[in-house]
């Protein structure tokens, strides 16, 4: 089993008097998918937000590649290497594949922003996922499928040496073809040894691509299970209940409680 290159122990955090996150511990291991699931208003969001260095956390420690380390905003996360995908992408309609993928990242390139080198390196990156659903990396976003889009915004987040990367919910509005599509480009994100964590209600999804599957249920961490030792129906019971009666007699290692 490796080591996790993510460790986040006993996190709280509290917005006013609701506290909706508590003492949760979740492990990001490189080269892994594990699925982050949970009921609406579990505390997904709130979980990643925290690790993104978007809002900060109460009480509870951060390590990092085997060192503790502070986030305190999102700067801290890039700096790691960290990288959430949005659901709602944050692409700039009218700007193309090659400007949206640079957009934002101006601050201490590591390529001079040339218009060949930006051009070169966001077809290199696509091309290292085997995206080619692409045809030009000057197309506009605006042209692009969902899924398409999807594709571009997970290639802008692994573009930059990242080692972490969280995907919100990344096929929630795509069709079969283009999930097929995310579905494998998730998959090949772990096999190049990057820590993934995919965010989704979708069993299928979850079964498909995880290789561990952290629950949520009313902002704790009720189970951190290998993906091949439960069923569809153990974690729906997870989700739902909070435990599972059923993981519980038959496997009770399976389940971190
Ligand atoms: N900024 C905020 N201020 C106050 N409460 C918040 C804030 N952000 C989230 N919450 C509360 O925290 C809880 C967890 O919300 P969160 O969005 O993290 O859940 P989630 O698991 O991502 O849900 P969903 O699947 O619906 O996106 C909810 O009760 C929500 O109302």
């Amino acid at each position: 089993m490796s080591e996790p290159i993510l460790e986040l122990k006993q996190l709280n955090k509290s917005f006013g008097p609701v506290h909706v996150l508590h003492d949760v511990d979740f492990n990001v291991r490189a080269g892994e998918v594990t699925a982050l699931v949970g009921d609406n208003g579990a505390g997904k969001s709130t979980l990643v937000k925290s690790i993104a260095g978007i809002h900060g956390y109460d009480s509870g420690t951060v390590t990092f590649q085997g060192k503790q380390v502070n986030i305190h905003g999102p700067r801290d996360a890039a700096d790691l290497g960290i990288e959430v995908v949005y659901q709602d992408l944050a692409l700039a309609e009218n700007l193309d594949i090659v400007q949206n993928m640079f957009l934002g990242r101006e601050r201490g390139s590591k390529w001079l922003l040339d218009e060949a080198s930006m051009e070169k390196a966001a077809r290199e990156t696509l091309a290292s996922l085997s995206v080619r659903t692409v045809k030009s990396v000057r197309t506009p976003v605006s042209a692009l499928s969902g899924g398409q889009r999807q594709t571009v915004a997970i290639a802008k987040s692994v573009l930059w040496d990242s080692k972490v990367v969280l995907l919100d919910e990344p096929t929630a509005a795509l069709g079969v073809a283009q999930t097929r599509q995310v579905l494998d480009l998730v998959r090949r994100l772990a096999e190049q040894g990057l820590g993934v964590v995919l965010i989704s209600h979708n069993m299928a999804d979850v079964f498909e691509v995880a290789d561990r599957i952290a629950v949520l249920y009313l902002g704790r961490l009720v189970a951190e299970v290998h993906t091949k030792d439960v069923t569809h129906g153990q974690v729906v019971e997870l989700i739902t209940a909070g435990r599972s009666g059923d993981l519980g007699l038959a496997r009770p290692e399976a389940a971190v409680l």
